[in-house]
């Protein structure tokens, strides 16, 4: 019943897109409020306030995962909402990024952007790990933010950079964010913010689906195929093709994940093999055997700001294009 009213009176609410509320009156007299909810999303309920979020347009995409986690997408939470049950806890998020070598190049409009769309009125303390700290810029930070700036030792190759990143987080989240953060999200640092990332990215174990790789069929996902890796998962498994380049959750979970896929990348090394995607398949194989409490869609690291995706409605955060002979140190 629900729902075939709210099927005929949709198109009515989205006309009546700037009044807060619209009323509708049902054939057994019920009066379901609709209230429009940004452009996309309205949610609904009677007056006993029991709020459902409701959102045609997003129906095409599934939102759980089949271990029952939510998948965020624009239109599952209400973003007001969701900030006033949060607000309560008064928590810190760390949020861990690296720039070493040509890489300084992003942090200036990583940080900006973060400070414009990411935790807006949450205490965020961002962790950037460089080998060239007299190279950071000075970027104005909000009300409860701030940013500590690491020196840490440079690597020839940039696959090394990248995979060096889980052991320095084991380290950080070990040695000092246990009193000092609630959450940590770690991210790429050739990325920027182009809409709200908030607390309903909050959760116990937190992975991204792979902007690349969302809509495509599991035989097609870049796992780690050699059984010889500590990374590598067989045809015909894996749930999801998980993003490198942004996860998170709880200290705890997160402190679990680094120092078991940095123990994983030193048995690879040990073994002279390197995973086809480095610390991402080490990632992935991670989600596989222990699975996230929550998915963000690939709103949360889109590929290119460019480029659309018939399932994409809000781009959040995304890589920035970069020329990689250019840009890296070596191929
Ligand atoms: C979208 C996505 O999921 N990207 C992943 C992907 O390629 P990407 O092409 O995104 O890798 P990338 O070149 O951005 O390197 C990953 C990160 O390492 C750091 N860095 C790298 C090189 C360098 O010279 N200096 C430096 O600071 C920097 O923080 C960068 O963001 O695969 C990588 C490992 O194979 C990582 O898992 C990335 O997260
Ligand atoms: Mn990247």
């Amino acid at each position: 019943m629900f729902f075939s009213v709210l099927k005929t009176q949709w198109q009515n609410a989205k006309e009546n897109a700037k009044k807060a509320f619209c009323l509708f009156g049902t054939k057994d007299g019920f009066t379901i409020v609709v209230q429009v909810v940004g452009l996309l999303n309205c949610r609904f309920g009677t007056e006993n306030k029991s709020w459902l979020i409701f959102n045609p347009t997003i129906l095409n995409v599934a939102s759980v995962t089949p271990w029952s986690a939510p998948i965020i997408w624009e239109g599952t939470f209400d973003p007001i909402l969701i900030d006033s049950i949060y607000k309560q806890q008064n928590l810190t998020i760390a949020t861990t990024v690296f720039a070493l070598g040509k890489y300084t190049r992003f942090v200036k409009d990583f940080l900006e952007s973060a400070e414009q769309h990411y935790f807006v009125g949450f205490r965020v303390h961002y962790y950037l790990f460089t080998d060239q700290p007299e190279s950071v810029p000075e970027v104005k930070m909000g009300e409860n933010r701030s940013l500590t700036v690491r020196k840490v030792q440079s690597f020839k190759r940039w696959q090394d950079i990248s995979m060096s990143r889980m052991e320095q987080l084991e380290k950080l989240i070990e040695n000092e964010l246990a009193s000092e953060a609630d959450y940590i999200f770690c991210l790429d640092i050739d990325t920027k913010f182009y809409g709200r990332w908030g607390v309903e990215s909050l959760g116990r174990l937190v992975g991204v689906i792979h902007p690349w790789l969302f809509d495509a069929p599991r035989n097609r996902f870049t796992y780690e195929r050699r059984p010889e890796s500590q990374a590598y998962i067989p045809a015909g498994e894996g749930d999801y093709y998980y993003a490198g380049a942004a996860f998170g959750g709880s200290l705890e979970d997160v402190h679990h994940l680094t120092k078991t896929c940095r123990e994983k990348l030193h048995i690879d090394a040990a073994n002279s093999i390197e995973a086809v995607w480095q610390e991402e398949s080490h990632l992935n194989k991670y989600f596989l055997l222990n699975k996230p409490s929550k998915l963000l869609s690939p709103e949360y690291m889109w590929r290119d700001i460019n480029e659309s995706a018939a399932q994409i409605k809000v781009i959040r955060f995304s890589n920035v294009a970069k020329n990689y002979a250019e840009v890296r140190p070596n191929p």
